[in-house]
């Protein structure tokens, strides 16, 4: 090759590449040597190239969750070269999220979800830049933190955070592509992308009643499904920015994990009488802010473990963890006898269980109770425990009402015994 020749040259945007000139010998069409070298497999599919890449690294993304979802969101992001990444979350990384939230490690246990997010993906892109937003994402910093981003990406787990994420979209005129996952279902669209679009509200008008929504803290999850729907949401979220092929945009794609199949189901277009995005709105930037989205929209928005207990019950109708050891080691000042019903699942009861409890499911006790069964352990005190003090709660409420006298409800549940009184119990 001559001396004066170009080595190579990509993307014909750039540097030229002239005889004797001091410039370097090629162009990458505005990425650097690391970046063609890094890029390079996806550089060469005809449908995506070097205009596309660059698009990428131009780009922004906010990713609210950095959960099962975020996880393989914030991942492919960072590897695929988006140029900037928001990552919002407000919690702790908890052991039980290791199955499935694959930013974080076992190091990371105890510590802010966002920083270890931030983290992992620092680690696999050094030439991503990546913004930590610790507070969350709440109706009163919702447009602030949409607005500074190209695409939003909703990889939250409940409905208030999602009317909310969508809401501040629409005001803002951002793309929004959600994704959900529970036990082995998920689905996906892009909302609020195009005229027609509509946004997650007009899809969803009635949101759901406080508790009605499954959790995957409730319900389970089989860790790889929100790896699926969130590495399709990371797909979308390419295409959006890049303009690459066709976005899941006016379709709801439903996979259903056990038999390994997808169906679409195609969306009706935008609603006029969408609360945020129809001709006469009630959420607007003005209103964003004050909008009550977990007294409209389901129920609390950010999930911090006891501090979502309920209170249905009386004091008098509540004993402390602490105290129910001291039945158990019969150090208590009374001796009574006591039964102690756990009100999981069984399946929950089946892994780990205070020893000499009985299990008796919330199904069951309903049973129990409609067969007019409930006064059986009359007699003895009845502690009622399950695994965060809300179901217990409930079930006494229900005993004490079928005529039961001597029930109480064990504060904090089995979550609580194993940071007050047992840390070998499994804390889940
Ligand atoms: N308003 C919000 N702002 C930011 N992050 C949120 C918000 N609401 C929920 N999240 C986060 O979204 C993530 C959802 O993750 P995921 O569905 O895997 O459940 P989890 O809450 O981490 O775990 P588990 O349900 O098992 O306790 C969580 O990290 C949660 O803290």
């Amino acid at each position: 090759m001559g001396s004066s020749s170009c080595a190579w040259e990509r993307g014909g945007v750039g540097g030229s590449c002239s005889s004797g000139s001091s410039s370097a010998s090629w162009s990458g069409g505005g990425l650097d040597k690391g970046e063609v070298e890094r890029y390079a497999r996806q550089l060469v599919l005809p449908s995506f190239g070097v205009a596309r890449q660059r698009k990428l690294k131009e780009a922004s993304v906010l990713v609210v969750g950095a959960g099962g979802l975020g996880s393989p969101v914030c991942l492919y992001l960072a590897a695929a070269g988006v140029g900037r990444i928001g990552v919002t979350d407000q919690d702790d990384v908890e052991k039980s999220n290791l199955h499935r939230q694959i930013l974080h490690d076992e190091a990371e246990v105890g510590s802010h979800k966002a920083v270890s997010a931030s983290k992992a993906m620092r680690r696999l892109n050094s030439g991503t830049e990546v913004e930590v937003h610790l507070d969350g994402f709440r109706a009163v910093n919702a447009l602030g933190l949409v607005e500074g981003y190209d695409v939003v990406v909703d990889a939250s787990d409940n409905p208030a955070t999602r009317y909310c994420v969508n809401d501040a979209c629409v005001i803002a005129g951002k793309p929004l592509v959600s994704g959900a996952a529970i036990g082995t279902d998920g689905q996906l669209s892009v909302y609020n992308h195009g005229d027609q679009c509509p946004c997650y509200r007009c899809v969803w008008p009635d949101p759901p009643q406080e508790g009605a929504c499954q959790r995957c803290s409730d319900s389970g999850v089989l860790g790889v499904l929100p790896g699926i729907i969130g590495t399709l949401q990371a797909l979308e979220t390419i295409k959006v920015l890049t303009g690459a092929g066709e976005c899941c945009s006016q379709k709801l794609l439903m996979f259903d994990g056990l038999a390994t199949s997808f169906r679409s189901l195609k969306l009706r277009p935008r609603q006029e009488k969408c609360l945020v995005c129809g001709s006469s709105p009630a959420i607007t930037r003005e209103t964003i802010g004050s909008y009550d989205y977990e007294a409209n929209c389901g129920g609390a928005m950010h999930d911090k473990g006891e501090s979502a207990c309920l209170r249905v019950l009386p004091e008098s109708r509540r004993v402390s963890c602490e105290f129910l050891r001291s039945r158990i080691d019969g150090s208590a000042a009374t001796d009574r006898e006591f039964v102690v019903l756990d009100v999981r699942p069984k399946s929950e009861y089946d892994f780990a269980h205070l020893r000499g409890s009985v299990s008796l499911p919330m199904d069951a006790l309903e049973e129990e109770v409609a067969a007019g069964a409930a006064l059986a352990r009359e007699g003895k005190d009845t502690y009622v425990v399950c695994r965060r003090g809300n179901d217990s709660q409930v079930a006494v409420d229900k005993l004490l009402r079928a005529g039961a006298t001597s029930v109480f409800d064990v504060e904090g549940g089995l979550q609580r015994w194993s940071k007050a009184v047992d840390p070998t119990f499994p804390l889940y």
